[in-house]
């Protein structure tokens, strides 16, 4: 299969990276990347959640981010919301896309959103119906695709089985997480073979966490297996809080350097978006985790 023109870039540093963060972070320093990276160019920006805050504290002031940020013209600003009451939140906060998100691994559904695979499929029923009638529009994440911290291995049937259901129930699009970061090329390109048996693959993104090295081989095994949207992290922000020891997503600035080195397009400029890497990693204070950053420094 011949590798994709363009490439769509989906920045999920201001939710997925910050979340894990055990330091306060101020609503204007959160705004500030957010607007950053508009700059930068990207056109998907995944700027909040509205979960639990006993569960996920960082997350608390999404509200007043999404008040905050400059919307740019044809940029999509995203929330997570793992139920009704999360999505009627994002709802008056003018929020215009979300996304839900299910497991392939029951155990770490459990400690991910305290119930099963089953039972959090149930509980988007009426969360989509609501969105669906707002226009609001729904994109979907499976985790654990390539293991699980809890269950070790995760059959990619299993991952098919999941993600077909999200997309039966109206997600426009499905994005396979390997949450802890330690799926291998071969195992990615076995899991789009057989996901893609069930969804389009043009339905389907990828998203990888870089705990063992391999984030970038996997994108590139991704792209050979014809899929075009990316999960990334501006400077490698990132882990989910219920997978421990999982590192942050794939650096933004290092998928973009794999893709402008394969003429794929994007429409994001590399310099602005070190600058917002660079940014926030002075505001976390620490070196940003893009090797392209730090090369660049
Ligand atoms: C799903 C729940 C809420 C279930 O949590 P629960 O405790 O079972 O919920 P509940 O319905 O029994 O409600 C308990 C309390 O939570 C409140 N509550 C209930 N819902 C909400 C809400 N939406 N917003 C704010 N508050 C909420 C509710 O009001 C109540 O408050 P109380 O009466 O005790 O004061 C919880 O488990 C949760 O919030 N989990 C979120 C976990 C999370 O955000 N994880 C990280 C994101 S996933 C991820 O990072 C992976 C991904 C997507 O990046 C892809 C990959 O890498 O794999």
């Amino acid at each position: 299969m011949s590798l994709p023109r363009h490439v769509r870039l989906v920045e999920v540093g201001p939710r997925d990276g910050l979340q894990n963060e055990k330091q306060p972070i101020s609503v204007a320093d959160k705004v500030r990347l957010v607007d950053d990276l508009s700059a930068a160019g990207l056109g998907y920006i995944e700027v909040g959640s509205f979960v639990s805050p006993k569960w996920v504290p960082q997350m608390a002031g999404s509200a007043e981010v999404f008040a905050g940020i400059e919307q740019q013209p044809g940029v999509t600003y995203s929330a997570l919301t793992p139920n009704l009451q999360g999505l009627e939140a994002a709802l008056a906060a003018g929020v215009k896309e979300v996304a839900v998100f299910a497991a392939a691994s029951e155990a770490f559904s459990q400690r991910n959103i305290n119930c099963s695979i089953a039972e959090s499929l149930k509980r988007f029923e009426p969360l989509m119906d609501t969105a669906r009638q707002h226009g609001v529009q729904m994109r979907g994440y499976v985790s654990c695709v390539l293991g699980c911290p809890y269950e070790g291995e995760v059959a990619a049937e299993q991952v098919a089985a999941v993600a077909g259901e999200l997309q039966a129930m109206g997600c426009y699009e499905v994005s396979l997480g390997d949450t802890i970061g330690l799926g291998t090329a071969g195992g990615v390109r076995h899991l789009f073979e057989v996901v893609g048996r069930h969804v389009p693959r043009e339905r389907l993104a990828g998203h990888f966490h870089d705990t063992y090295g391999q984030a970038l081989a996997n994108i590139y095994a991704s792209l050979l297996e014809g899929i075009a949207v990316f999960d990334s992290s501006v400077a490698g922000l990132g882990g989910c809080p219920y997978a421990k020891g999982a590192t942050g997503n794939v650096a933004s600035e290092d998928v973009l350097y794999l893709l402008q080195g394969l003429g794929i397009e994007t429409g994001v400029d590399l310099p602005r978006l070190i600058e917002a890497g660079q940014r926030i990693s002075r505001v976390l204070g620490r070196e940003s985790a893009s090797r392209v950053a730090r090369a660049r420094a």
